[in-house]
């Protein structure tokens, strides 16, 4: 494959949290305080543990005040609500990420809500989602702001091309359609009723792939010259036992007909720590009431 087709989303995201930091030292500078982020962890679920250590390590490296909340998976509703709750009047907490899925039990829904949506940094509360369909300020989720920051970055405009997301996770989908809508796309979401899926994705100038099946998008599904954004990180089994991360489309296949695509690893999965980092300097910023530098 020709290197030049591959979105390094790794190093953008490098660039991304730098440029975040040094307008966080800024703002320590000039107005006396650092962004804070509180992460929440409920349960010991292995891969959740990993992700949340990472961010730990990003929100430390980009000089914010950081605080991680480690929970049993025996943790009640109203002990969770209640700890939301005490982080929504924590001044020096200007970001709250509750690490998704819950364990079993949890209404995850209900602690959505829960959360001030000026702190909601993955951008879930409905208030924040019905900024983000209305075009109103408010916080948009991580991983689909750093999917359009990759797809501005290589492709400039965005307006007038044809879109299709497969997907409509809350998380992912949904918002990622809602951000391609807001750059002009025309947009299809497409999902497991989707007739044709192969048809409809050959039709896509961008193609982002956010369904959690691995490799499942082919190469003939994608129209050539064609944008791909792989959302997926589905661990495969391998003959040593280790595993090995994988996306939703099927890497080599894809790459010979696209003219770009993202990697897994090395390709969404950074962005996504990295707009965290984005997410809680406009949080802190915007409830300071200083202006949000452009990063
Ligand atoms: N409330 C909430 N917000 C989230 O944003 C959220 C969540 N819950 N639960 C889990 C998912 C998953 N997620 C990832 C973050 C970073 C990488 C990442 O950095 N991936 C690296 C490699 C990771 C590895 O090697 O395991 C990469 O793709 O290169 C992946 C996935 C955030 N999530
Ligand atoms: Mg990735």
């Amino acid at each position: 494959m020709d290197a030049s087709k591959l979105i390094d989303g790794k190093a953008f995201a490098q660039g991304l949290r730098a440029r975040v930091a040094a307008a966080a030292a800024e703002l320590q500078a000039r107005h006396g305080f650092r962004p804070g982020l509180a992460v929440v962890l409920v349960g010991d679920d292995p891969a959740s543990q990993v992700y949340v250590r990472s961010k730990t390590k990003a929100t430390e490296e980009a000089g914010f005040h950081g605080v991680e909340h480690k929970l049993p998976a025996s943790t009640t509703q109203a002990e969770l609500m209640a700890l939301v709750a005490r982080l929504n009047a924590d001044p020096d907490v200007h970001g709250i990420l509750v690490q998704l899925p819950l364990p079993a039990g949890l209404d995850a829904a209900a602690v959505v809500a829960t959360i001030d949506p000026r702190k909601d940094v993955d951008g879930l509360h409905a208030q924040n989602v019905g900024a983000l369909w209305s075009g109103a300020e408010g916080l948009v989720p991580c991983t689909p702001l750093g999917c359009v920051l990759l797809l501005k970055d290589r492709l400039g405009q965005l307006a007038g091309r044809n879109a299709v997301v497969i997907g409509r996770s809350a998380l992912v989908g949904k918002p990622i359609a809602a951000l391609l809508l807001a750059e002009n796309c025309t947009v299809t979401v497409a999902h497991s009723r989707t007739k044709d899926l192969p048809a409809v994705c050959r039709q896509a100038d961008i193609l982002v792939a956010a369904v959690g099946r691995a490799e499942m998008v082919k190469g003939d599904w994608v129209k050539p010259g064609a944008t791909v954004i792989d959302v997926g990180i589905n661990r495969v089994p391998t003959p040593d036992g280790k595993g090995r991360l994988v996306g939703d489309v099927a890497f080599a296949e894809a790459a010979a007909v696209a003219s770009a695509i993202t990697p897994v690893p090395g390709g969404v999965g950074p962005m996504t720590i990295a707009c965290l980092m984005r997410n809680t300097l406009t949080a802190a910023c915007r409830i300071k009431g200083v202006p949000v530098p452009a990063v």
